[in-house]
């Protein structure tokens, strides 16, 4: 298993490209399924997860052709199969994105049980209801849903009984070819959802709404193709901007969606940072100074982002002052405290809370990473720590940052990555 050595040292200081998001095109990939020619998909980050839902539309048949730009030609004409196997769907949750469109074009479709993770428990209730809603009939068997419906999926009036970006985009994807009107009530309003909804328009779906807590749909028999270029990973630059804040840094972010992370820069000017917006890019500059502490609460957005929590915990753990971190979407989000603690960190956690005691720097320690965001923490963390720290079981970075330590390194960052 492959491990991040990190050396910790000054401010990071640069400049780097922001990648296509991970949770937006794990969606529009599943979404090219529910059209009959060829969808091409740009933008998308070189990650373990693509690499995934890519093995997966493959296994159903789909042709697919790879461009040197990571430009992806998708034929679902070719669709085969619609069977999600157990072996693919294990090693990564969002393989459930396929179950509404198989369902909405095939009339059924057999996806393994994703089953608990890291983070929490994350069960698929409210896709399933909102499928049946529309029609479907649901059996789990074997580790397996099967769903089935007689002729297409009837429209439906969905309401979810908490927000679920990935329930969402499953129901948002079947009414695309359900037959009639689907509304979806507190429905996800992540950007992530926008930008797959504006893929299905462009693919000829009828949607209105996207972005708000109603989403209209009404269905259509076919979708087309299109050229559709995937949104900037919000997170990803989250992320760096929080390890130039940690690091009393000044770094310039490319190709970002500024209005997409407005709740972290808020965050972010708390603890201290002078940020430039522009179009398309965002540069921070500590102008030398060490972070203030920032209390968090995560929410769904636009509130503070879940997938942001564990960065600004490592961010606080070396800030002036102390923070109360508060996890609500997912009930085992702060595992990364306790390695955190092993590198010096003065952090107590009651329930779902995090109370955080800000010190100078931490110590080099070696951590084990438990989740993507959770091992993102554990590098910033080392790179606030005095001496080496040793980060184990980074494939789950990999599946989340795409050339993680090139990037650490144009920002000066001594990171070096070991074979294991
Ligand atoms: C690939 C992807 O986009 N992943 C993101 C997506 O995950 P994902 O779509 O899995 O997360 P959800 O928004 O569905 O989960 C939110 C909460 O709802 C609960 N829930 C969800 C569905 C359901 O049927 N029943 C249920 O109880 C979950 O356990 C969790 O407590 O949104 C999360 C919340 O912003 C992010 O952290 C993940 O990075
Ligand atoms: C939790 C995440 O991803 P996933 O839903 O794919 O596990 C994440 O991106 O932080």
């Amino acid at each position: 298993m492959d491990k991040l050595l990190i050396r910790g040292g000054g401010p990071l200081d640069g400049t780097i490209r922001v990648s296509g998001s991970k949770n937006a095109a794990l969606p529009i990939l599943a979404a090219t399924l529910l059209a009959s020619e060829p969808v091409v998909v740009r933008n998308l980050p070189h990650l373990h997860d693509i690499t995934t839902m890519i093995a997966l539309l493959r296994s159903m048949g789909t042709e697919l052709i790879v461009d040197e730009t990571l430009g992806v030609e998708i034929n679902g004409a070719t669709t085969n199969c619609t069977t999600a196997p157990y072996e693919l769907v294990k090693t990564m949750r969002a393989s459930i994105l396929v179950l509404g469109p198989l369902l909405a074009r095939f009339g059924h479709a057999r996806v393994s049980f994703p089953g608990g993770c890291a983070i929490g428990s994350r069960p698929v209730d409210q896709h399933l209801q909102g499928l049946e809603a529309m029609g479907a009939k649901i059996d789990v068997d074997e580790g397996y849903i099967t769903a089935r419906c007689e002729g297409r999926l009837k429209g439906a009036h969905v309401f979810f009984d908490m927000v679920t970006v990935g329930g969402t985009e499953n129901l948002l994807m079947a009414a695309a070819l359900a037959d009639g009107q689907t509304i979806l009530e507190n429905a996800a309003r992540e950007p992530e959802i926008v930008d797959l909804a504006e893929c299905l328009i462009a693919m000829g779906a009828k949607i209105s709404g996207h972005g708000s807590a109603t989403i209209v749909v009404d269905g259509v028999d076919r979708l087309h193709g299109c050229d559709y270029s995937v949104m900037p990973d919000r997170i990803e630059a989250g992320t760096y901007l929080v390890a130039a804040a940690a690091t009393r840094g000044r770094i310039t972010l490319k190709d970002i969606a500024p209005h997409t992370l407005e709740s972290v820069l808020a965050k972010l000017e708390d603890a201290g940072a002078v940020l430039t917006l522009e179009d398309n890019t965002i540069s921070l500059d500590m102008q030398g100074r060490r972070p203030k502490s920032v209390n968090i609460k995560t929410l769904p957005y636009p509130g503070f982002p879940t997938d942001m929590q564990a960065q600004f915990t490592a961010m606080n753990a070396v800030a002036e002052g102390v923070a109360h971190v508060t996890e609500t979407i997912f009930e085992n989000r702060l595992i990364q405290t306790h390695e955190m603690n092993r590198m010096g960190a003065k952090i107590s956690v009651e329930g779902n809370t995090a109370m955080i005691t800000g010190i100078d720097r931490l110590k080099g320690a070696p951590v084990m990473a438990s989740d993507l965001r959770a091992s993102a923490s554990l590098v910033i963390a080392g790179l606030v720590a005095d001496g080496e720290t040793l980060v184990d079981r980074i494939y789950h970075i990999d599946r989340g940052y795409e050339c993680i330590e090139e990037k650490f390194l144009a920002l000066g960052a001594d990171i070096r990555r070991l074979a294991g």
